[in-house]
This record gives C-alpha cells, structure tokens and sequence, in this order.
C-alpha cells in the first residue's frame, strides 16, 4: 500500500482549489453534508461554488522539438540516444514535415543501435518508423542496407539477401548524383559479400518471464488454496483452505487500472508500467511515452485519447496518483459502459448499499462492480473529509469534460445528469482508492543503505505509480505479514514469505512493519491511514523490534497439541521445560538438533545470494525458514533475516528499471 492520498506537504493548486471552494460555502451547506447519504446529493450541494471557480487547463501538449534536436555525435552513444529519444517524444507529428522529420529521428537512434549491435532494437526503430509512415523514399535504400547487415549478423541469409536486394532496388530512388550512387552501390554488393557475423550482444531485459499461474474457480486471480471471509470488525479478508509453503505465489493479477507517476512520465510505458529506454511517442502530445507500438495503440483506443489533452493540467494541478487513478478508472471505458450501468449503480449509491447484491460467480480484475464495492469506511467519514472529497471529484470531472471524455456538448458551467452520475463515480473511486490503492514498483539501483540491522543492499524497490487490483484489496493488514509483492509489468505478483497454516488469515501489510517501527508509532500509521486499531499478533504480543531481539532467545512451542503457550529458552537453560499452562515437559533437545540443519543450508544460501542467483538462492533460504517455522515459533531474528533475504531475491523476479545492474 503507502500510496499517498494527498500531497499534504506541497500546498498545490489542487489544494488551492479545493479551499477556496470549502472557503466559499456557508456553514449551513457544510452542515448538511453530513445529511447526505449519497455521492450525487454530495456533489449537487456544492457544485454551483465548485464548478464556477476556474480551474486552469494547460495548452501546451509538450511537443516542441526545438530543445531537443541538437545533433550528439554518434561515437557519443548514451547521448546520442538521450538525444533521440528526447527529439522522438516531443517531434510534432501532426503535418507531413514534422512525420518525416520524427522518422529520420527514429532512423538515426536505429542506427545508433545498430553500432551498439543491439539488432532487435533496430528492427524495433525500422518498425516504428515504416508504421509512421512518412520516411523519406529517397533515403530508403539505409533502412533495407541496416535491416540486411542485421540479419547477415543473425546470420539469416535468405532475410538479409531479400533486404540486400530491396536495398539496392531503393537506392534508384535516392537523390545521389552517378558517382556516390555508384560508391553506394559497391558498399551494398560488398557488404552482401563480407557476410560479417557479429556475436550477438546479449539483450538485458528489464523484465523477466510470466509463469503459468492457475488460479481458483471463483477468485481467479487467487490460489485455490485462498479463500475469503468476512467479520463485522475486520470487514473481508483472506484465508487459507489448506497449509501454504513459503514462496507460493498466491496472487497473479492484473490491475483494475493502473498509472504512472508524474515523475516516471517519460521513463515508464503508460500502458503496461514497463521502464522504458527506446520510447515510442504519443502522437499528439509529448507528455507520455510507451514501450511498443501496441502499448501505444492500446492507451490511444482507450484512456489516452481523454486524457492526452488534460494529462499537463493534473499533474500541474499537483493532485495526488489516488486523482489520477479515480479519474483512470473512468477514462479507460467509454460513457456508454457506465450509461448502461446507470440505474442499478444509482439505486447502490442511493441506498449506500455495502454489498454486491448482484454477486457473480466469478471474481474478476476487470470486472467494474468488484471495484465499486471495495471498502470506503463510508460510516467513519466526517462532513469535512466528505466536502474536500467532493471538491476532488468536481475538479476531475471538470477535467474530463475537457478531455471529451463525453460523447455530447458540454458546458463547464453547467451539470449535466449525466456528469452529475459520473463525479458520483469519481467521489466514490476517490474514496475507495484511499484504502485498496497499492504502489507499483521497479528495481533501482541506490548506494548502499541498511534496511535491517546487518543487511546491507544498494537497491530500491522504487514505486514508480499506483494500481488497483480487486482481489489483493481484500487483503487485511498485519504488521508481521504473510506476503511479498513484486511487479511484472503491472501486474501484481504476491508471494508466501512464511508457512502458512490451514484456516490461517493470510495478511498483507500497509507499510508499518513490527520489525522496524514502535507500536505506537504503527497504531497511529494504521488509525491515521487506514481508520482501524491494529490486533496483530506483533501488536497484541507486543514483540520486540528487531534491534531489541536478542539472538539467543528461542521460542519454542509446548509439545501438547493446541496448547498455546511458548517458551522463551536460551541455549544454555536446562533442556526439559514444564509448561505453566498444562504442566507438559518439552525437551527443547529435539528443536535445537532440527535447528542444526541450518548450518549447512544458511551458508550455501548465502553463497548463491552473494553471486547474484537470487532463484537457486531463494529456493535454499526458503528452506531454511520453513525449518526454523518448525522448530521455533516468532519472532526470532534469523527468521527476520532470512525473510529479507527471501524479500529480495522475490523482488528481483520483478520489474527493474532499465538502467538497473546486480552489483554485488
Ligand atoms: C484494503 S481494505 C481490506 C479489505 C477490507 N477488510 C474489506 O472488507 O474490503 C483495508 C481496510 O480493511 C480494514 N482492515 C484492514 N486490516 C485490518 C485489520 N487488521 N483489522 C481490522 N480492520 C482491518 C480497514 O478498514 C482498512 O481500511
């Protein structure tokens, strides 16, 4: 989680906004919000002083070239591509010269990494340009010279006799006087002759497989083995049908929508989340770039298309990513889904009804009504938090109207029944996104920081926007949590990173860790950002943090069944120990001999961790941790760290950016 819902410490033109309308409404019209039991009635209240203070919509969709077209030397190739890419993102491209001018851009980084023998890459660059369509006929013959040197280093002849043959058929159409067309010509047949074959640069891929993942019958995204309940204090939650080894993954699932943050606008595809190094450029603005051309044809059929004019004016606005995703969740569909869904949601909203009557058989990412009940806290909100609330939502509105998002004329000044329905959406996303949002993230390379006492690492796992992803929203909170989440792309990966026993509730955490931060301290995080007292066992047991363990105390279970007391020994106590709560005798004898397994395992672990195979390393630290699960009970600081250990080797599973390397 830890996604922010306001950006409290910058006093933004968002913010501004929303005083000056609170600043505008009497006393009277505050009061009565805390009547209303509906967004609508919320957002009809005050919109007559919301909607007529101006909000300010940029005009400059961030395509200029000028800044960025300053030639580099192709020797210099860092920044040759910077250069590049710069020019490719913020080219015009909505005239003849401005597409052609972007293609030859798009042809200059393909043959940057055609230096570099980066080849899918230039195939990736040749691609992109012939889709845009304007490069200039008479240069043609150096895309099909480069495509053919490409697949004579692949060495696949046919292909790269096939471009040799196109290249020298193009070159009757390039403007060369006799001369260079002749010196060109031989270039070609002797290039076609010196089949010179290149090794293969091997490709770093920023991302890394997707396995198959089966997931159960009603929650799809979920491992059969999950299941989940509900309790009038904790509301829903997860829990395990069957025992659960470590490094299960127990959820795959794609966002409901998902965002980028300002900050990772132009290093981060807008579509799919993916760090990005060869960008490929929005057509109408400069605000945003994508990884491929089918990312791009994605966000440009669906949310883009609104959100391309707008996209300046919300981040300049400085609205938190939770703005961005309230307004995403929209945009993504067209009105006529929301239309169709008018009446029954109105009658929900109307009736402030918690549950999904409508049940499906099957929970799905996609599926609009899942999101719509996901838990606001709805009873503990003040008038206050409902006014500035709403503020937000008109302002978002305001935006997609400008956007035409709405398939009819629009009026700033004016509310139409239709956008009234649709700022109640947007109120209730505000709302909900404020609990069930979770930061998507990347690897990142940073100068060595301790996280945890003794563990050193020069990583980050860095958020680089926010997602929403129904079914790992059920999960409740514990400050001892059952899980590791990673990225792939966007979608959420969430791993196992302790046993976990049948009829166990499975827990997330949203950010505050026993581990590393006082109790009270993590009750006020929890009460101030999520409105509910923690009961963990860390809370309620009070266990210590990891700087206050000490390494010799083990806890060991008494040895009768379901007796639920734990001895605290040290290795030097006498070994049989008589239970205060059923007088049993444990021998701790056995414990300490199945703990002495580790000796061999920990240091193996270790090793493979130390030369960067996180997967071999992972699988023995998983080991090892189920064994001291079985001999010991928490909290001990072995476990601790070994589940860090396990936390980023899951990690590196994950995104990372492209710029990220292992250092070890
Ligand atoms: C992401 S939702 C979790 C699912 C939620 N319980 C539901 O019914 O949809 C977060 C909200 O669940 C509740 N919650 C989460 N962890 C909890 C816990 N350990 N104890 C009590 N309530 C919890 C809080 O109301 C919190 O704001």
């Amino acid at each position: 989680m830890d996604v922010p819902s306001l950006n409290k410490n910058d006093y933004t033109l968002f913010q501004k906004y929303c005083e000056k309308t609170i600043g505008k409404l009497t006393e009277e019209c505050v009061e009565s919000f805390r009547a209303t039991k509906d967004e609508e009635s919320r957002i009809k209240l005050i919109y007559d002083n919301a909607g007529l203070l101006p909000i300010t919509v940029e005009e400059n969709n961030g395509k200029n070239l000028e800044k960025h077209n300053r030639k580099k030397s192709r020797k210099d190739y860092d920044n040759a591509l910077k250069a590049y890419n710069a020019g490719i993102i913020k080219c015009p491209q909505d005239s003849v010269p401005a597409r052609e001018l972007l293609t030859i851009l798009i042809s200059n980084r393909s043959a940057t990494y055609f230096e570099l023998r980066e080849y899918k890459r230039v195939f990736n660059d040749i691609d992109y340009l012939t889709e845009i369509g304007n490069y200039p006929t008479h240069l043609q013959y150096k895309i099909w010279l480069r495509k053919a040197k490409c697949y004579n280093a692949l060495q696949n002849e046919r292909l790269a006799t096939e471009a040799y043959n196109e290249a020298t058929e193009s070159l009757k159409h390039s403007k060369l006087d006799e001369a260079t067309m002749a010196t060109k010509m031989k270039e070609i047949e002797n290039a076609r002759v010196n089949k010179t074959v290149d090794p293969v640069k091997h490709e770093v891929v920023p991302s890394v497989e997707i396995g198959v993942f089966v997931g159960g019958k009603e929650y799809i995204a979920a491992h059969p083995t999950i299941t989940f309940d509900q309790d009038p204090y904790q509301g829903r939650f997860a829990r395990a049908t069957e025992d659960i080894e470590t490094g299960t993954i127990i959820i795959e699932e794609n966002p409901h929508c998902a965002v980028v943050d300002a900050s990772h606008v132009l290093t981060n595809c807008q579509n799919c989340s993916i760090s990005v190094d060869q960008p490929i450029a929005c057509s109408s603005c400069g605000n945003v770039v994508f990884c491929c051309t089918n990312c791009e044809r994605l966000a440009n059929k669906s949310f883009h298309k609104f959100e391309c004019p707008i996209q300046q004016s919300l981040f300049a606005s400085g609205a938190s990513i939770n703005c961005s995703m309230a307004l995403r969740i929209i945009s993504q569909k067209p009105f006529s889904y929301f239309r169709d869904k008018h009446n029954k949601l109105r009658d929900y909203m109307k009736d402030n009804c918690k549950k999904n009557v409508t049940k499906k058989k099957v929970y799905r990412f996609d599926d609009y009504d899942n999101v719509f009940f996901l838990c606001r806290n709805e009873n503990m909100r003040t008038k206050e938090d409902l006014v500035q609330y709403s503020c937000m939502a008109i302002y978002l509105l305001r935006l997609l109207k400008f956007g035409k998002y709405f398939p009819f004329e629009t009026k700033d000044k004016v509310l139409t029944d239709d956008e009234l329905f649709i700022s109640a959406l947007i109120l209730r996303h505000l709302q909900l996104l404020q609990f069930n949002a979770h930061e998507i993230s990347e690897l990142k390379n940073t100068t060595p920081t301790s996280l945890v006492k003794g563990l050193l690492t020069n990583y980050e796992n860095a958020t680089i926007g926010a997602g929403l992803y129904p079914t790992l929203a059920l999960f409740n909170h514990s400050c001892d949590p059952s899980i590791v989440r990673y990225n792939i792309k966007n979608k959420m990966v969430v791993r196992t990173i302790k046993p976990i026993k049948a009829g166990d509730i499975v827990y997330e955490n949203y950010g505050p860790l026993y581990t590393a931060m006082a109790i009270e301290k993590r009750q006020e995080t929890l009460k101030n950002n999520y409105w509910f007292e923690c009961l963990c066992r860390p809370c309620v047991e009070l266990w210590p943090m990891f700087d206050e363990m000490n390494e010799n105390d083990l806890r060991i279970c008494c040895q009768k069944e379901r007796c639920p007391f734990v001895f605290v020994v040290n290795t030097d106590d006498d070994p049989f120990m008589t239970c205060e709560y059923c007088h049993t005798v444990t021998s701790i004898l056995p414990h300490l001999k199945g703990l002495m397994v580790l000796d061999e395992i920990l240091p193996l672990a270790e090793a493979l961790y130390g030369t960067g195979q996180f997967e071999s390393a992972m699988k023995k630290f998983i080991e090892g941790l189920e064994i001291l699960y079985k001999f010991m009970s928490p909290p001990h600081p072995e476990m601790i760290k070994i589940q860090q250990r396990i936390r980023v080797c899951m990690v590196h599973l994950g995104n990372k950016s492209c710029a990220y390397k292992v250092k070890l």
